[in-house]
C-alpha cells in the first residue's frame, strides 16, 4: 500500500510508487493492477473490499507512464501493460488520479492499493491485498504502533503460523503500521529459485530443496532491521530457522483449524502443494490435511515469543466467532503481545 498526498483543493492527487520487489525477475507477460482508492487517516479501508472496488473502479481514472512502450486502460479501472520487459529491481510506476470532488474537500491522505496478477506469480501473493477496518482500528493500531515503535529498536517481526492463518494479511499491515519493510519467505524462495511457484519447487525438486532454501532466505532476513516477515507455516520445523528467528521477535497466529479450512477451501490449494489432493472436498481434505500437519507442528508454533490466539481474541471482544476478527484487530492484538513480550523481556514500556 502507499498514501498519496492530497494537494490542498485540487481534485488530482499524485503519487510515484515503487511496487515491492515482488517482481524482482524478469518478466514478460501481461499484468493487471487493480487499484483501490479510499479516502482514510492511515490504513484503512471501509466495507467490503470487493464493493469498494466497483464503487471506486467507476470513477477513478488511472493513468500510467512506464519507460516502454503500450498502455491498455479499460473502462473498469483496471490497467493492462502488455510488453516485454526486464527490471533489475522493481517496476516504476507513477500514476495520477482523479478522485470525485465529495473526497477532495476532506483533505485526507487516501490508500491506493495496488494489488497485481500474473500467471507466473502464485496467488498467495494475490490473495493477500490489504483488508478493510474501520477508522477507529485504524487509529487504535496507529497508537499501539506508536507506543512500541521506539521499544522494537529496529527488531524483525517473524509471523509464524499456519497455512492460510493470515501471516501475510496481517504482516502487510503491520509492516504499514510500523514503517517496515515486508516480505514473504515464500515469495523471496520463489524467486531465489528462478521465478518458479513453490507448488512447483515442490513438484520439481522435492520438498527438502524448498526448506533448504526457506532456510537461507531466512537466514539472509535475519541479518537485516526493520522487516516484518510472513514465513512459511512449515519453516518452525527446522531448529536452525528458530536461530535465525530468534535474532528477531516471532509471533505465532493461532488460528483455529476450521477457520484455516473455510479461508483456504475458499481460494483453493493450488498455491499450497502440501494440501492438494486428488479428490474429496475441498473443506474436509483441507481440513484432515491441516489437522495431521497442525499435529506435528503446534509444539513449534509455541517456540514462539508470543501467540495471537483468535479465540482469544474473540473471547476479550465478547465475539462468539472468530471469523468476525478482522487482520487490523488481529494486527492490533499482535502488537499488545509483541509490547507484553518487550515488558516481560525487561524492555520497559
Ligand atoms: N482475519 C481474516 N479474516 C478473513 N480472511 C482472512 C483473514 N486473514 C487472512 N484472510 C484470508 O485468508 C487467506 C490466507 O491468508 P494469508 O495472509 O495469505 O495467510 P498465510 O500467509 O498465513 O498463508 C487469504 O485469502 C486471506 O485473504
Ligand atoms: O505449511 C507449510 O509447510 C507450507 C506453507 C506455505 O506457506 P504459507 O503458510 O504462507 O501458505 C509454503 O511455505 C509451502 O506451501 C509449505
Amino acid at each position: 500500500m502507499i498514501t498519496l498526498a492530497c494537494q490542498e483543493g485540487k481534485r488530482n492527487w499524485r503519487a510515484c510508487h515503487h511496487l515491492r520487489p515482488l517482481f524482482c525477475s524478469e518478466i514478460s507477460s501481461v499484468f493487471h493492477f487493480r487499484f483501490v482508492v479510499i479516502p482514510t487517516y492511515g490504513i484503512v479501508a471501509f466495507g467490503d473490499i470487493r464493493v469498494m472496488e466497483a464503487e471506486v473502479a467507476q470513477r477513478i481514472k488511472v493513468s500510467a507512464r512506464f519507460d516502454t512502450k503500450k498502455i491498455v486502460k479499460s473502462s473498469l479501472g483496471f490497467l493492462s501493460v502488455s510488453q516485454k520487459f526486464k527490471e533489475q529491481g522493481r517496476l516504476l510506476m507513477s500514476m495520477l488520479t482523479q478522485l470525485p470532488n465529495r473526497t477532495s474537500s476532506h483533505h485526507k491522505p487516501v490508500v491506493l492499493e495496488v494489488s497485481c496478477s500474473h500467471n507466473k506469480f502464485p496467488a498467495s501473493v494475490l490473495e493477500s491485498g490489504g483488508f478493510p477496518a474501520t477508522l477507529d482500528e485504524a487509529l487504535i493500531l496507529k497508537n499501539k504502533s506508536q507506543e512500541i515503535e521506539p521499544y522494537l529498536n529496529g527488531c524483525c517481526i517473524f509471523l509464524v503460523g499456519m497455512m492460510g492463518s493470515g501471516k501475510t494479511t496481517v504482516g502487510r499491515i503491520l509492516s504499514d503500521i510500523l514503517g517496515y519493510s515486508f516480505f514473504d519467505s515464500d515469495v523471496l524462495v520463489e524467486q531465489a529459485v528462478g521465478g518458479i511457484s513453490v507448488a512447483e519447487i515442490f513438484k520439481l525438486y522435492g520438498e527438502n530443496f524448498f526448506r533448504e532454501n526457506e532456510s537461507e532466505v531466512l537466514r539472509k532476513l535475519s541479518s537485516m532491521q526493520q522487516l516484518v516477515v510472513s514465513t512459511g507455516g512449515g519453516a518452525v520445523i527446522r531448529p536452525i530457522n528458530w536461530k535465525y528467528m530468534r535474532k528477531g521477535i516471532s509471533i505465532w497466529l493461532d488460528v483455529p483449524l476450521e477457520t484455516l479450512a473455510r479461508r483456504i477451501a475458499a481460494v483453493g490449494t493450488v498455491t499450497r502443494p502440501l494440501l492438494h489432493s486428488n479428490s474429496g472436498d475441498g473443506y474436509s481434505k483441507t481440513f484432515m490435511r491441516l489437522f495431521t500437519l497442525f499435529q506435528e507442528r503446534s509444539g513449534a508454533y509455541a517456540n514462539a515469543n508470543a501467540r495471537v490466539s483468535l479465540e482469544y481474541i474473540a473471547a476479550k471482544l465478547g465475539y462468539i466467532d472468530v471469523d468476525n476478527l478482522t487482520p487490523a484487530v488481529i494486527a492490533t492484538e499482535a502488537l499488545e503481545q509483541i509490547e507484553s513480550f518487550l515488558k516481560e523481556d525487561g524492555i520497559a514500556i
